[in-house]
């Protein structure tokens, strides 16, 4: 099985383009080639499909092995792959996801598509669509309590997969790989969840770190990213535009008034290209 190893600010993933559709025993795939010391090592397993309602198909896969519908930093990725491959030659790509179809707009300098924006679609709010065992058409500050104890007040978006993001006064003191776990198996959240603690700085300047949903603590989560520029909105801290700092860089969320559509734009790095030995 060939692949390409890439990443989108930090979150890595093997890229695979040669199926029709993902091969049986695909789970067990995702974590062996995920695993980082007998495997390629990434986040995420990523699978690049023919599509009859896009251009393409992308199926995620995270590292223990579960499915995503969605993966922001995967999309520029398969962005990146796509045209840098040769196999399309236009700069607006249409992507299938489990989270509905997503328009890419790839930047090109010279050949190399330098920078990826994606349309992400509209957030989902309403409590059991996130899916949330709460009630109601938003979920803006709700208490949490973690098995050992923390409390914290969040806010539930999906982009498509579920984001609890929660607004700290100092990132320093939050103790990710501990209350990480917790949060993300919550009782509230029956499909689990992604976490992310944020720290803002200003109305349009914020650093998030993250917990992710079936792959641990990731240097970056585009999907994430939009949530946190959604969830900053609804709790008045940010602008409909901010730029997120992540561990792995930055990435430029606008949540647009006039098609109530997140825009997410950011770089994806081809890294190597391999042979899975199946
Ligand atoms: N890193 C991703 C999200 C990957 C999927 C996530 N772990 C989930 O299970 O929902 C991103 O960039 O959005």
């Amino acid at each position: 099985m060939k692949f390409t190893k890439m990443h989108g600010l930090g979150n890595d993933f093997a890229v695979v383009a040669e199926f029709l559709s993902v091969p049986e025993g695909v789970s067990e795939l995702a974590k062996n080639v995920c695993d980082r010391h007998f495997g390629v090592g990434a986040d995420g397993l990523v699978f690049i499909l023919p599509s009859e309602k896009a251009q393409f198909r992308m199926r995620i896969f995270n590292s223990d092995g579960s499915e995503s519908e969605q993966c922001g930093n995967a999309v520029r990725c398969v962005g990146k792959f796509l045209y840098e491959s040769g196999r399309t030659n236009s700069t607006t790509v249409t992507l299938e996801t489990g989270a509905g179809l997503q328009t890419l707009q790839l930047h090109v300098e010279n050949g190399i598509v330098t920078r990826v924006t994606v349309d992400m679609g509209e957030p989902k709010l309403e409590a059991s669509v996130i899916p949330t065992t709460l009630t109601g058409d938003q979920v803006v500050e709700h208490p949490i309590e973690t098995t050992s104890g923390h409390r914290y007040a969040f806010t539930a978006v999906s982009m498509g997969n579920p984001h609890a993001v929660i607004f700290v006064d100092t990132l320093a003191d939050v103790d990710l790989h501990h209350v990480g776990p917790q949060l993300e198996t919550h009782a509230y959240f029956p499909r689990k969840t992604n976490v992310e603690f944020v720290q803002v700085h200003a109305p349009n300047d914020v650093t998030m770190h993250v917990w992710e949903r079936g792959a641990g603590e990731t240097l970056a989560c585009g999907s994430g990213a939009c949530s946190v520029g959604v969830a900053g909105v609804l709790t008045g801290r940010t602008d409909r535009r901010v730029t997120v700092h992540l561990k792995g860089g930055d990435l430029l969320i606008d949540w647009k008034e006039s098609d109530n559509h997140v825009y997410m734009t950011g770089p994806a790095t081809r890294v190597y290209e391999g042979t899975w030995l199946l």
